[in-house]
Formats: structure tokens, sequence, C-alpha cells
């Protein structure tokens, strides 16, 4: 961004009320923590040690050239789905968990890869080069991909970094902070709004009048559509709803804050909304969200739930919100063992489902743009309600032997990539994060339980294990992440939380949202509610990231009415101002609200099932 290259000379204002979208002076002393397009920072160990593993202690991919095992060799040992159980699927989590891991993803980290390059072709300049290009090599013994070179970019090591370190870093192209930078992308980016207005670009089953290779895909050769934030908004269809569900929910709250408040700018409506939404998502992904992927004992140890009611100030100006080296290479990654074979649809009557296969949809909006995205509806009652995969070992076919494989052929290894990713950006071993977490370290393959004998067949030392497969081996409560993961994950999202100045629940007189404003958004806030305005469903579980079960209240989309009454509140500028009338008309619309989803209740609305 442009703030960056001046960063030097400028001052930060000591009192925005609202974020910048590069996350620039989020943190007032050091402003590029967080920010997009600095490099991704790496945790240090008990004796500061910076937890960084290359070969060469500089820049050489671990295990290079022949330490490790190559890493599609480590896929097809532990996570090839037709060894794994019989049923695959998760008892509890819905698609759209799986789903919007991946969008919040997309909020705090992009590394920056380069594309185009064809590391197994001897006539490329690269070839050979290791600083862009780490191949690895299918086995003969596959049982899918043809032996041999298997294409690999490095991603690019980070050059114009103040904190830069003796050891090749990478860069993290979007903001760090849980800022919603899926949807406002890093701001530089204009066309993602309509002109002189505070409304977002809508999809183009809305909006543009044709759709086969319509304006979507042509925009996407500037790797970007004119409705997201984000350039990987259609990498699948799972994805690209839940970019349109922002979009769409931006605009319906902006017309209404618009209008409530006709006097303000388009400017201010577009801010307002703005705040609001990463208020919510904030919300979502500490409350709701969090607690299905991490522990209870994690969820606590690192104070990630919000308190029930009104400011919490947790703000540590000393805590660096950066995503690190490391998080989004491995425990992050969780969410892939997630992924379903298939990208279906559910008719209105949540039972005719109609089967897509994965592999067929990736890097592909046509599945969900057809006939002006008429599959749509379809498309959200079957990620909303049906279970994903289980958080394990093992990765459907789809993205474990044919990811992309319409685009570029044969297809590849998502698990490969990630485990060579992890080698390719020095990302230590299992065992040392174990160690880091304060986990017992592994001595024998034993110690893996079923797994490891497979494992003693692929590494040559227990010290070796790749930390994406070793987490992915470790069992979790009730189905979440292992203990490892866990404590990664639990360490980032207390970053994430606490490093945060503009926090949602901050009571920071410069850009504080009012107690009762505050108040409302922890009520009423569900993700479940806007899914179902959104997408014009009639109902939908309480809980989207839960498959329903019979005898749950379900949410109706007329419950949503009641639910704007907090847009009501009065935002002064400076937003300080607790105003009693509104809060009493806010208490009344409350009880009304109340006394309507009471009979809403009692009229019994059919059952999800
Ligand atoms: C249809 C589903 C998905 C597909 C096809 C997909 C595919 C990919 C691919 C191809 C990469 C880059 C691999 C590399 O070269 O390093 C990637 C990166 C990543 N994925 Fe996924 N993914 C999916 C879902 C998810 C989910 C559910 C999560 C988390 C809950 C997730 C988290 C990540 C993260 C953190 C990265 C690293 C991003 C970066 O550093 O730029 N993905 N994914
Ligand atoms: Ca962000």
């Amino acid at each position: 961004s442009s703030n960056h290259k001046c960063r030097e000379e400028t001052v930060c204002p000591q009192s925005a009320r609202y974020r910048t979208f590069s996350g620039y002076c989020n943190n007032l002393r050091n402003p590029s923590w967080g920010q997009a397009g600095t490099a991704q920072r790496r945790l240090s160990d008990r004796n500061g040690k910076p937890m960084v593993a290359y070969e060469d202690g500089v820049s050489m991919p671990r295990g290079f050239p022949d330490r490790l095992p190559d890493p599609r060799v480590v896929s097809n040992a532990v996570s090839d789905s037709s060894f794994g159980p019989k049923h695959q699927s998760d008892r509890k989590r819905t698609g759209q968990h799986m789903s919007f891991g991946q969008l919040l993803a997309h909020d705090f980290i992009e590394t920056d890869i380069p594309s185009g390059i064809d590391c197994c072709n001897r006539l490329e300049p690269e070839f050979g080069n290791l600083d862009e290009c780490f191949p690895f090599e299918i086995p003969y013994s596959d049982k899918r991909l043809p032996a041999g070179c298997k294409n690999f970019i490095r991603a690019r090591a980070a050059t114009n970094d103040v904190n830069l370190q003796v050891y090749r870093e990478q860069i993290n192209l979007i903001s760090s902070y849980i800022d919603c930078s899926f949807l406002y992308g890093d701001g530089v980016d204009e066309t993602l709004r309509v002109q002189n207005s505070f409304l977002m670009r809508t999809d183009p089953g809305n909006l543009l009048p044709t759709i086969d290779g319509g304006a979507c895909l042509k925009l996407k050769t500037e790797n970007r559509c004119p409705f997201a934030g984000d350039g990987r908004s259609t990498e699948a269809p799972n994805l690209s709803l839940n970019h349109l569900v922002f979009v769409r929910y931006h605009n319906r709250l902006s017309t209404q804050l618009y209008k409530l408040n006709p006097c303000w700018s388009n400017e201010m409506v577009f801010q307002e909304t703005r705040r609001i939404i990463i208020a919510q998502v904030q919300h979502i992904t500490y409350n709701h969200f969090l607690p299905l992927v991490v522990d209870r004992k994690t969820m606590q140890r690192f104070k990630l739930f919000s308190k029930k009611r009104g400011f919490n100030d947790v703000y540590d100006k000393k805590v660096d919100a950066s995503s690190f080296n490391s998080f989004g290479i491995a425990p992050w990654r969780y969410g892939h063992s997630q992924i379903m074979a298939e990208q279906s649809e559910l008719k209105d009557d949540f039972k005719t489902i109609v089967t897509h296969k994965l592999e067929d949809n990736l890097e592909s909006p046509d599945l969900w743009q057809t006939n002006f995205g008429e599959r749509i509806e379809d498309l959200t009652r079957w990620l909303a309600t049906k279970p994903a995969q289980k958080i394990d070992s093992f990765l459907v076919d789809g993205a474990r032997d044919k990811l992309f494989f319409i685009k570029t052929p044969p297809g590849t290894d998502l698990y490969a990539l990630n485990i060579q990713r992890g080698r390719d950006q020095g990302v230590p071993a299992y065992n040392e994060w174990r160690k880091f977490c304060g986990l017992r370290k592994f001595r024998s393959f034993e110690d893996f339980g079923e797994f490891g004998s497979k494992l003693a067949k692929v590494y040559k030392t227990v010290k070796d294990v790749d930390l994406f497969i070793g987490g992915l081996l470790e069992r979790g409560e009730d189905g979440g992440v292992g203990p490892t993961f866990a404590c990664l994950i639990g360490t980032q999202f207390f970053r994430f939380k606490v490093g945060d100045r503009f926090w949602y629940e901050s009571s920071d007189p410069d850009f504080a949202f009012t107690k009762g404003q505050l108040n409302s958004i922890k009520s009423a806030t569900l993700l479940s509610q806007i899914w179902c305005t959104e997408f014009g469903q009639n109902k939908i579980q309480k809980d989207i990231f839960q498959i329903p079960c019979k005898n749950k209240f379900t949410i109706t989309k007329k419950d949503f009415n009641g639910m704007v009454t907090w847009y009501r509140v009065r935002v002064s500028r400076r937003g300080t101002v607790f105003d009693p009338e509104t809060a009493r008309e806010n208490e009344r619309e409350r009880k009304r609200v109340k006394g309507r989803m009471r009979e809403e209740k009692e009229r019994k609305v059919e059952i999800v099932k």
C-alpha cells in the first residue's frame, strides 16, 4: 500500500475513529505491526530463540535436498482417505464451519507466492534456482499422479521490511487484524465500491446482464472479482458464497443506516457499516466459531471468549498482532481436512440433494453464477446444514489427488503442498512445536499411536515429522484440533484480540461503541440470521456452525426485522455519548422483539432436519 512506502515520514493520527484498511497505525508505536505487505513474524521460544528451521539456517528449505521424505510420499502414507474410517463426516460441524475458517484465513493471511513458473521445465530461466523453485517428486508407486517432477514455487522472500532478519522471511499481503479484509480489501481498490456511494458492488447474479464468462471471469484476469476484497474469492463455491453474504449484508446495513441518518455523508455511512460488520465478525469468530475449533480450556487459557455484556479493555500495545510465520502453514490449515467431497445443492424440502464433485468446481464460479445465481439458495442450504469432514489426517480425493485438475491437469495434492510449503518457509518440525507448547516431545513413532508404523515407513526419525502432519494426527476434544494446534491457534488468536487497538469491546472514547450498541451487537449477532436474510431462506438452525438436530428452534427470516433495532442508535462523530432516549427505545424494541420471538416459537416452526 502507499502507506507502507512512506512509513518513516508518516505520523499516525492519535485519535482515529476508523481503522485503516491496511492495518497501518493500528499500533501507534509500531505502525507496521499487522500491516498489509509486511513480513510474517516468527514466534520465539522460552530462550528468545526464533522458531525457524532452514536447512542452512538462512533460506534453504528444511530437509533439502533429501533428508526428508517427499511430501506426496507422506501424504500417501497417512492421508489417503481410502485407508481412513468408513464414516468421515463430522457429527457436529457443518460445511459452513469449514468454510468460515477459510474466509477467516483470508482475513488474516495471504502469503505472496509468485505464479507462472514451471519449476519442472528445464527451459525455464528459474529451473534449478532454489530461491524460486522447490519442486518435489511423485513416487513411482503413486496410485493416481504420474511419477516424476511436481511443480512448486517458493513463497517470495521479504526484502523490504524493517524487521528483516538474517533468515528468509515471507510477506503477508493483507492486514493480520480480524477486520474483514476479505470484504474491504486493503482499501486501495475502489472498484469494490459502487462509485460515490456507500454500497459495495454486488454479485453478477444481481447486477450484471451476462453470466458464463461474465464480468467476474473477466475481472479475474486481474485476480479480483467485483464483489470481493480478496483475490481468492472464486477458489471454491462455498467460499464465494461467504463473500457474497457479507457484500449483501454490507449493502443492506448501509442502506438502513442511511435511512436512519440521512445527513451522513456516503463515506460516513460506508465506514460506520464497516465498523459494525467488523465488530460482528469479531464477535462471531471468538464466541461462536472458535469454540468449535479448540477446546474450552484453550478458550479460557488464552482469554478468547468475549465478556457477556459491556466493555472489555483487553488492548495491550506491546502485543504484535501480525500473523506469525508457521501459523498459516500448518495450524490454520487444519480446515483442509474438513473439506467435503462435494459442493452440492439442497432443495427447499431439505431432502433432495444434487451433488457436484469438488474437483469440478474449484477456481470456477460457474456453479453458483449460472442463470443469475439461481442455484445459490440451494447451495447455501447445503453448506449451512450438511456435515463437514472430520478434522483428522485424511483429505478427500478431490483435494488430495485432483486439486485444480481442470485448470492444471492432472492436478495436485493439497496436503503435499502444505507440507512442502512448511519446508519452504522454514517451519520447525512437529516435535519442536510440542516443546514450544510445553508438551512432551515424542521419542518414538509409537507415540503417534496407530499411525506410528505408517510414519516410520517414510520418515527416518520421529524428529523429522512435519508440523502439519504431526498436528493433524493428534486427537482433540469433541472433534476439534489436538493440543499442539490448539496451543498455536490460542496463541495467535490471543494476539489478534489483545493486539488490536480497535477490538470491538474497547471503551476507548475515540472509537468505542456506546454500551447499548455494544450489548446489542453481543446479543443480536448471529451468522445464521445474516445468512437467512441475505440468502432469502425461510428457516435455518440457530448456530450455523452446528448441524441442526430435531426440536431445535429454527430462526425464520421474519425475526431479523426485530434485530435491526440496534442500528437505530445514534452514532455521533465521536461515538461517546450514551443517549438515554435511544436506550429506552432499544429496551422497548427488545421487549417487542422478545414477544415476537416467543410467538414465533409457539407457532412451532417446522423443524430442520
Ligand atoms: C475448498 C476448500 C479449500 C481449498 C480448495 C483450499 C486450497 C488452498 C490452496 C491451494 C492453498 C495454497 C497452498 C500452497 O501452495 O501453499 C491454500 C492455503 C491456505 N489455506 Fe486453504 N483451501 C480450502 C479451504 C481452507 C480452509 C477450510 C482453511 C482453514 C480453516 C484453509 C486455510 C488455508 C490457509 C491458512 C492457507 C495459507 C494461506 C496463505 O498463507 O496465503 N483453507 N488453500
Ligand atoms: Ca485482516
